[in-house]
């Protein structure tokens, strides 16, 4: 199993880290299989497996249960899990009750929040509690509503400004790892080298530390419209859809089962049930 350490090595030998998402047994099982060094648990499950229009509505309880999921499917890779929205943000002390049950009911490796200077203090409560934290700054799906939109940030110098100074805090309270969602390549690059712990980019560009993608994404399971950043490495949308139908058609055809698919029993123990001798 990595521990932070592993991925703090990894960084300074220029070894990439390769994370995605998971949400329950078998995307775990897989992402394991495949040799995958980091799984993230994202709230982002609430809009790939849940249906909602938004992150805002994914619960502790929702995490917890796919968090749990996720760790049966892979035992033995370094899982990090989000906390949802509003679940570290109300007080420090409602953050840590909240983060005990996550981290300690799933068996997590460590959680993520989402935010700049005004959660580094939630980063330090965290840590000083023995719980890693991974930072999230740049896009922060969880404040859609206040940034009006899915947005690339930092592309004026104030807020690239902004983001360095937040990447800076950050680390300074403890965080093991800092994820870099939809900033400008330059921005991304700069802030991978002025930090020490790696960077997790998802729509940051080629200089990240390590990458991240939604595991719908890139296998196109279900979802419809792909961002800019999403390369698909596969298209489950059309593999499922071609089983599925057939499925359908043969057994509407009659097709389906076949004697391959189906249970025999003698002759002889079904004589009773013909009223025979
Ligand atoms: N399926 C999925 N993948 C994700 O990566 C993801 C989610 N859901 N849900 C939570 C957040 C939301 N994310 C998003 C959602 C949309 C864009 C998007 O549409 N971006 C525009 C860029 C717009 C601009 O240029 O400012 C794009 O066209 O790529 C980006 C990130 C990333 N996260
Ligand atoms: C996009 C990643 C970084 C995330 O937070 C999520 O999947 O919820
Ligand atoms: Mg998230």
């Amino acid at each position: 199993m990595n521990t932070h350490r592993s991925f703090l090595k990894m960084k300074e030998e220029s070894n990439k880290i390769a994370m995605v998402t998971a949400y329950d047994y078998p995307s775990a099982k897989l992402s394991e299989k495949a040799g995958v060094d980091m799984i993230l648990v994202g709230d982002s499950l609430g809009m790939v497996v849940l249906g909602y229009d938004s992150t805002i509505p994914v619960t502790l309880e929702d995490m917890i249960h796919h968090g749990k999921a996720v760790r049966r499917g892979a035992p033995n890779t370094f899982t990090v899990i989000d906390m949802p929205f509003m679940t570290f943000n109300i007080s420090i002390e409602s953050t840590l009750l909240n983060a005990k049950r996550l981290f300690q009911e799933t068996g997590a490796e460590a959680l993520k929040i989402e935010g700049g200077i005004e959660v580094t203090e939630q980063v330090k409560a965290l840590t000083n509690a023995g719980i890693p934290v991974v930072a999230h700054i740049g896009l922060t799906p969880q404040s859609v509503n206040v940034m009006g939109g899915y947005r690339v940030q930092g592309k004026t110098s104030e807020d690239a400004k902004r983001l360095i100074r937040e990447a800076k805090a950050l680390e300074e309270a403890g965080s093991i790892a800092l994820v870099l969602e939809c900033v400008p390549e330059k921005l991304a690059s700069l802030i991978t080298s002025e930090i020490n712990i790696p960077t997790i980019g998802i729509g940051a560009g080629k200089y990240c530390d390590g990458q991240v993608l939604v595991y719908h994404d890139l296998l196109q399971y279900g979802v419809d419209r792909l961002a800019k950043f999403v390369k698909a490495y596969g298209n489950m949308n059309d593999h499922t859809h071609d089983a599925l139908s057939t499925y359908v058609a043969e057994v509407k055809e009659g097709k389906f089962p076949q004697k391959e698919n189906t249970y025999t029993v003698d002759e002889e123990a079904l004589k009773g049930l013909y009223g025979g001798s």
